[in-house]
């Protein structure tokens, strides 16, 4: 057992140690002074003491705001919130605390404790009638051990035994005050708090107790747990059942398409949809609403129309988890390509099946081996070389291997078991959304279970309202759609937000309140700034049991760096963190990396590259944390001592403003001088400065000279010509761009 020691409780009761080691010494213990570590015995003793003493007052002995009467203390609470006791003998005093009240446990305060306590005279008269009680108890059990052998009395023994200490139920929730269960324990906090540090738990009586510690007292008390399931109003609106397994059905996949820039999405998205419509699908070319479904023979899969891995992942971002399948475009004549590598990690990251499609093997240099072989450099090892990769090569302008691609979908489909119960209210997420001049808020929403009705009461966010119409994605009205099935819905109050999650109620008035509800929570969490993780908040986070995993955003000038700085933090994990490079690519910090790292909750490590200023502003709305490294062992050690609590920023940098060179000169006996132009805040003469090149920080170090014409001058604001040069750098190109910073102490928080 962990030993408190005499000041340690004073803090938790609020008062001065000199009051316990007062209580102790009345008791006779008068070795104790306020750094002795108290025993179990005499824990008892203080705990009986203040238990007593506000048995017949509410629990506000823990309330040290509360003031009583002055002239009510006496030596022994001198200072203290409490009622005073009585002045009466220790001997008696202690019987007093043994019997005075029904509810003091007898039994933890055993005889040899209270005999050692009670002064001689008293213990005299007392000491017969003890004996006598031993004498009769140890009778009581012969006779009971000799009853024991007959099993009938046994079983009279049990029940007997179960009507007299009826175990009391508790209703224990997810979160519960040492106060709140101590009530509903009818015990003192008091007791539950030396309890508590028996255990080795510091706590008061406001302290929050999770489940798992507050049913272990519960227990240690010899109650019954009964976990108490607290309902919010959307709970009980939205009525979310698991659904059984007779309740679910197959459902069709949904499938989002992914790839490096002019690879062919679009094409082969095109593609996918005109053999739809060469297969004669009645209902003829598809609308744009967002998403489409295609018929391959019995089956269907329900494209998402927005290809590229940003609108996904922002979806993501807002806790959507709406496609089961990526498939993963790659040119054949072209190979993986930074965002190849983006869409892998973002898919990798949502947990989504990755399909490839080897696309343009119609070009003359297509060479789809290359592509598997640096696929499989990406961890995606392709089929027919062991692994678990369907590459499918395919020519989005020839037409060629659309179908055998969409076969391989439904194949992977197949092996999800995808399944979802039509026969429930529908749930879904809004995939688009906009204000249209005629139909009002006109929203594109995928029906993931239960099956949606026109008629139906819808909440969206924060929009909610009687679906009016209903077209599907052949622009074809219809009154009903089930799982996987995306709709167009008419009649909501506002436009939702893409990536909102829907909801069928039954309670248009609750839904209304619910709505409104959520309309002032959103708000508020606007105001409250977000509580993304950080280097400095990463400790905080790890006590606080909120973090498992430290997920990372890496980028570097090389692709040497980026696996060097992968390896290097992977390793540092520990048992309570693991430390994980969720995506590490070359180049500049971009707004897709800032996405990641909000969706996944991760931070952003960059070497010798700066974020573009898109990133910049994003990361800062998201609440993403941007750490900037010019050597991978500063990382690693602020990463490492963040882990530990034992980051201190004490000065941080802030970046002033951005200069782009125009032209430069040569100056003998001076060096490279910048005709510059200051894009952005401003620069000073005293600024440290970044010389950056297309996102790499190719120098860091110091202005040598800032002028306006042939003046000297302190500041350049935004908007302005300058000319400048930088110590020691005289390879100053056109085109650069300087990022000049300060370093600002950080305040403690
Ligand atoms: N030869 C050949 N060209 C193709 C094929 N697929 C697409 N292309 C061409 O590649 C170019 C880019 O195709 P897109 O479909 O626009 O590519 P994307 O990936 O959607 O591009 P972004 O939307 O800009 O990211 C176009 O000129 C297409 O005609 C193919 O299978 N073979």
């Amino acid at each position: 057992m962990e030993k408190i020691r005499a000041y340690e409780l004073s803090k938790i009761f609020g008062f001065p140690s000199k009051n316990i080691v007062n209580v102790l010494h009345e008791y006779g213990v008068s070795t104790k002074n306020h750094m002795s570590a108290l025993s179990e015995y005499e824990l008892d003793v203080i705990f009986e003491y203040y238990t007593q003493k506000n048995q017949a007052k509410d629990f506000s002995i823990f309330d040290k705001k509360k003031e009583e009467p002055k002239e009510a203390a006496e030596n022994v609470s001198d200072n203290e919130d409490f009622t005073p006791v009585p002045e009466i003998e220790v001997g008696r005093k202690l019987r007093t605390v043994d019997t005075r009240v029904n509810n003091v446990d007898l039994d933890r305060i055993d005889d040899e404790k209270i005999e050692e306590l009670i002064p001689e005279n008293v213990k005299q008269g007392d000491k017969k009638q003890k004996i006598n009680q031993k004498k009769k108890q140890q009778q009581r059990q012969q006779h009971s051990t000799k009853q024991k052998r007959k099993p009938e009395n046994v079983i009279k023994k049990v029940e007997k035994k179960e009507k007299k200490v009826e175990p009391l139920n508790v209703l224990v929730p997810n979160e519960i005050t040492v106060g709140e269960l101590a009530s509903r324990m009818k015990k003192s906090p008091a007791e539950i708090i030396k309890k508590l540090m028996l255990l080795g738990i510091m706590a008061t009586v406001n302290e929050t107790l999770d489940f798992d510690t507050a049913s272990l007292m519960v227990e240690e008390f010899g109650g019954i747990v009964e976990k108490e399931i607290i309902l919010t109003d959307e709970e009980i609106l939205f009525d979310d059942f698991e659904d059984t397994a007779e309740q679910l059905k197959p459902r069709s996949p949904v499938v989002v398409v992914m790839g490096h820039v002019d690879h062919g999405k679009t094409s082969l998205l095109d593609a996918i949809r005109d053999t739809n419509v060469t297969e004669g699908e009645f209902g003829g070319i598809t609308q744009h609403i967002g998403a489409h479904r295609v018929r391959v023979g019995e089956k269907k899969i329900t494209f998402l129309d927005t290809p590229g891995h940003e609108a996904f992942t922002a979806m993501r971002a807002r806790g959507a988890l709406v496609t089961d399948i990526a498939i993963l475009v790659v040119a054949a004549d072209d190979g993986i390509m930074p965002q190849t590598i983006e869409a892998i990690n973002h898919a990798k990251a949502a947990e989504v099946s990755i399909i490839v499609a080897i696309n343009k093997i119609d070009k003359d240099g297509a060479n789809p081996d290359k592509v598997k072989q640096e696929l499989m450099e990406h961890g995606l090892v392709p089929e027919e070389w062991g692994g678990d990769t369907i590459c499918v090569e395919v020519s989005a302008k020839k037409r060629q291997n659309i179908k055998e691609l969409l076969e391989m979908v439904l194949l992977v489909a197949e092996m999800k078991e995808l399944k979802a119960n039509p026969d429930r209210k529908a749930k879904g997420t809004v995939i688009e959304s906009q204000l249209d001049k005629g139909r009002g808020s006109v929203a594109t929403v995928l029906v993931q279970n239960g099956t949606l009705h026109v008629g139906d009461y819808v909440v969206a966010g924060t929009a909610s309202g009687r679906v009016r119409a209903m077209n599907n994605d052949k622009g074809k009205s219809v009154k009903k759609a089930g799982p996987s099935i995306p709709v167009e819905i008419l009649g909501l109050s506002e436009v939702p937000e893409g990536g909102d999650e829907f909801y069928v109620v039954e309670d248009e008035r609750k839904a209304r309140s619910v709505v409104e509800n959520r309309k002032f929570q959103e708000k508020k969490e606007k105001q409250k700034s977000a509580t993304a993780i950080s280097l400095d908040n990463l400790f905080e986070q790890i006590e606080a049991g909120k973090m498992k995993d430290l997920n990372i955003v890496v980028k570097a000038d090389v692709q040497g760096s980026v696996e060097a700085v992968k390896q290097s933090l992977e390793r540092i994990s520990n048992d309570e963190v693991r430390v994980n490079v969720i995506h590490g690519a070359v180049g500049a910090i971009n707004e897709s990396d800032v996405m990641l790292a909000s969706a996944s909750n991760a931070i952003i490590v960059g070497f010798n590259v700066r974020p573009t200023n898109g990133a910049s502003d994003a990361a800062e709305d998201a609440g993403v944390d941007l750490r900037m490294y010019r050597v991978i062992y500063d990382a690693i050690e602020d990463i490492e001592k963040a882990m530990k609590g034992m980051l201190e920023p004490t000065f941080r940098e802030e970046v002033t403003g951005h200069v782009e060179i125009r032209t430069t000169f040569k100056v003998s006996g001076v060096g490279t001088i910048g005709g510059a132009y200051v894009l952005d805040g401003k620069i000073r003469r005293d600024s440290l400065v970044r010389v950056v090149r297309d996102g790499i920080v190719i120098h860091e170090g110091e202005l040598n000279s800032l002028k306006r014409f042939k003046d000297d001058v302190k500041e350049v604001n935004a908007g302005y010509e300058c000319g400048l040069s930088v110590s020691n750098y005289n390879d100053i190109k056109d085109g650069d761009i300087i990022e000049a910073y300060i370093m600002a102490q950080v305040e403690p928080e």
